[in-house]
Order: structure tokens, then sequence, then C-alpha cells
């Protein structure tokens, strides 16, 4: 399987402290990656560098290269919205537009030159579909997505992500506000996914990053300590502080 995304000698400061040391790291195409490790240890950061969204924050440093199908992303010539539309993020909290469900999806491509009616149809109807979701808004599509329940909201904002066609999905702790049974269907969701996406995923859980991933890395004070087959990694871990870690003993 193809490397999708090759990060290499990536370190991360903000001011003077250096919050990810040395990263090198192979993430598979048409994978789900894991990004495990305590509280504190860099997984939103370096999440936050794959599509540059710590460029954000000020005084924010980095040396090193994330390149996305061989194109660094920190080169100079590299257009921020293109690579936000090629890399979508969905965060810990739904964060739908204080919009109707239809405007939600719309508003990407429409962003991006789409103002064909039927076209907007046509994508709304694929990406809720494709998210799981159509069923049980498709009735209700011009009402606010504000009220939608927590875990119809996720799914909505991942159709808002899909919406633009990235190829790469980077979720952060997407179902820590979820309740047992939206975390099932997203989970069952993000399996579905990477039929046709390469998906990152942050994940405080150990079992979430059991069930859906494929890959796993372990991240301790701004390292990768291991990087392996996420069976692997939690059945027979190559390092004592992965097994300390996913034996419950820290973290
Ligand atoms: N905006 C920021 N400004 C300064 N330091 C930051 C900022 N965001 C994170 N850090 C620091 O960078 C380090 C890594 O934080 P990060 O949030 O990436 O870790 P994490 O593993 O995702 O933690 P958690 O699981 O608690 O979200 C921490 O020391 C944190 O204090």
């Amino acid at each position: 399987m193809a490397d999708k995304i090759v990060v290499h000698d990536f370190n991360l400061y903000y001011g003077e402290n250096q919050a990810l040391k040395d990263i090198e790291l192979n993430i598979e195409e048409k994978k789900v990656t894991a990004l495990i490790g305590p509280s504190g240890c860099g997984k939103s950061t370096f999440l936050r560098s794959i599509n540059r969204m710590n460029d954000l924050i000020p005084g924010v440093r980095t040396t090193g290269s994330i390149k996305i199908d061989g194109k660094n992303v920190y080169s100079e010539e590299q257009d921020l919205v293109l690579l936000r539309k090629h890399v979508g993020m969905v965060f810990q909290q739904p964060n739908p537009f204080p919009l109707s469900i239809y405007d939600n999806i719309a508003y990407g491509p429409r962003i991006h030159g789409i103002k064909d009616r039927k076209k907007l149809d046509e994508i709304v109807e694929r990406t809720l579909t494709q998210a799981n979701l159509w069923d049980e808004v498709k009735d209700r599509l011009h009402s606010s997505a504000l009220g939608l329940s927590g875990g119809q909201q996720q799914r909505l904002v991942i159709a808002r992500v899909l919406a633009v066609q990235p190829d790469v999905i980077l979720m952060d702790e997407p179902a820590s506000a979820l309740d047992p049974i939206s975390t099932e269907r997203l989970e069952e969701l993000i399996i579905q996914l990477k039929e046709e996406y390469t998906i990152v995923i942050v994940t405080h859980n150990m079992q979430q990053a059991a069930r859906v991933s494929d890959m796993t890395a372990f991240f301790l004070n701004g390292e990768i300590i291991e990087y392996s087959e996420t069976n692997r990694l939690f059945t027979n871990p190559s390092d004592s502080r992965t097994e300390d870690y996913i034996s419950g003993r820290f973290g």
C-alpha cells in the first residue's frame, strides 16, 4: 500500500517549548491511523500540523517536512486553502454552522464556486448518504443543523468535510462528546470511509483505537515511541513504555 503522508524529522515549538521532537512517520493511503498517548504528549499538535492549523497560533515554529502525495505542505508554494480542502478536519465538539442542514453541506462547495442548484442537491444527498445521515434528515434539510443530536451533528460535520472532496480526514477525538450508541455509529462510519479516504484519528480511548484503526502510533512527551500495526501494538508492543501505557500503568 502506498504512503499518503510522509513525515520526516518534524519538530514543532510553541515559543520556547518543543512540543514535537524528530517525528518520523509514514501514513498509509486508505487506512485508519490512530494516534494515542497520555494527555499533553503532542497528539493534537501533530494532527493539526498535517493541515497547518498550528499556523494560526502565534509563536509556532516548525522544522522538517510533512509530505502529502510527495509535496511538502510546509513549502512556501503551498496554498493553504487548497491544503485544507484536501485535508479535512473533524473536532471533539461537533461544530455545525448555525445554518440549515442543507446549507451546512453546500457551504464549502459554494465557496469553491459551485452555484448550480441541481449539483448542490446531488452533493448534499451523496455526502449525507455517505455519512449515514440521509435517512434521518432527508425530510428536514431546511431546518437548523443545531436541532440535531450530538451524534447526528458529528455525522453532519463529516458530510460537510466530504462535500469538498478531501482525500485525507483528520479527526481529533471525534467521539469524546458522544454517547455510546452515537460512538458506535461513528466508528462504523470511520471504518466505511477508509475505503475512499486516508484517516488519521486522535483518541484517548484505546478500545476505540483497537476497533477502528489499522496502524497506531504511540506518543510520549512529543516523541513517537512506537508505530506499528494496531493489533501488534496492543498485543505485543516492542517498547516497555508502550506496554506500560496500554496496560494502564500511566496516562
Ligand atoms: N496553543 C498552544 N500554545 C502553547 N502550548 C501549547 C498549545 N497547544 C498545546 N501546547 C502544548 O504542547 C504540548 C502538547 O499538547 P497537545 O494538545 O498536542 O497534546 P495532546 O497529546 O493532544 O493532549 P490531550 O490529549 O490532552 O489533548 C503540551 O505541553 C501543551 O501544553
